[in-house]
């Protein structure tokens, strides 16, 4: 099982409904995923910051202070919004890689969710109800987003193991399936220069892309290469800085479907996940074909 929604806006009018219709598709799809669940949401470029999600488990330690503590190290301006067990880390973008290498030097207990001009990351072993809950996730606005609800199939269920996965610069994606050559990719990767967090096969993928992306292939190019590359069962959504990309393996049984209007383009696993999207009777309505690569970009 495991539950995956996507969502990409064109029309700027829905961007302030964003959080609440992402939080919406994947509660409707609780019941594919019962150990953890996680969203990522792409907020509109502010052009002089860039963000970096954090998480720890003693969010009251690790939290407290960190905005000035980062600042001193740096030498530039750093706040820090926090939402329960996560935090963002904001300071301007020709600052974040140092940031990123301070924050983990001055709190070793903290993990990195993701890190980019736009993407924030949310995710926890729970519900999805409990993950929008904790994080406020309805209120958020923004561009585009996917989310994620997981039944464990390739690694433990911990925050670290909740999908999306973000492995790159405003990247991220989400996996319906297992794929079984995931251990021989990840070698590959780790001799050019991939870090992993966990045991996990998702988070293989998403390097994948990344490496690709690093090699200048667009989502596009890296989506195709996964149908080569990678063995298994996928179903992966993608989000970048500006992009949305689906690709389902060759047989594809794996559910899932797809919408577009007008306003937006959607992704469920199901179509109980877009039943309550504006204009859905009137939307174009498929299921992605297996081997194809879907991407839409603003
Ligand atoms: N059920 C699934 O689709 C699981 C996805 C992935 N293999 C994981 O364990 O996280």
């Amino acid at each position: 099982m495991c539950g995956i929604v996507g969502l990409f806006l064109k029309d700027k009018a829905l961007e302030p409904k964003l959080g609440a219709m992402l939080s919406e598709m994947l509660i409707s799809l609780s019941d594919r995923g019962p150990d953890s669940a996680g969203i990522a949401i792409y907020g509109a470029p502010s052009g002089n910051e860039a963000k970096i999600t954090i998480q720890s488990a003693k969010p009251e330690r690790d939290f407290r202070g960190l905005d000035a503590e980062v600042a001193k190290a740096i030498g530039a301006p750093v706040s820090i919004a926090v939402k329960s067990t996560h935090a963002v880390i904001r300071t301007t973008p020709a600052k974040i890689d140092e940031a990123r290498e301070t924050i983990q030097a001055l709190r070793p207990d903290i993990r990195i969710m993701g890190a980019g001009d736009v993407v924030e990351i949310y995710k926890e072993v729970g519900l999805p109800e409990a993950v929008v809950e904790r994080f406020d996730v309805r209120s958020m606005t923004g561009t585009h987003g996917i989310g994620h609800t997981r039944m464990a199939t390739e690694s433990a269920v911990t925050t670290m193991g909740a999908h999306p996965f973000s492995t790159g610069a405003d990247q991220c994606l989400v996996h319906n399936g297992s794929l079984s050559n995931h251990n021989n990719v990840r070698r590959e990767l780790i001799r050019d220069g991939m870090k992993f967090e966990t045991e996990n096969d998702t988070e293989v993928a998403a390097a994948y892309l990344s490496s690709k992306m690093a090699h200048g292939k667009n989502l596009g190019e890296a989506l195709e290469g996964t149908l080569s590359d990678l063995d298994g069962f996928f179903t992966f959504v993608v989000g970048t800085k500006n992009g949305f990309g689906v690709v389902r393996d060759p047989i594809a049984c794996k559910p899932a479907v797809m919408a577009e209007t007008d306003q937006y383009v959607a992704f469920g696993s199901e179509y109980r996940a877009l039943t309550k999207l504006p204009g859905i009777d009137n939307a174009r309505v498929w299921e992605p074909e297996p081997a194809t690569v879907y991407f839409w970009e603003h």
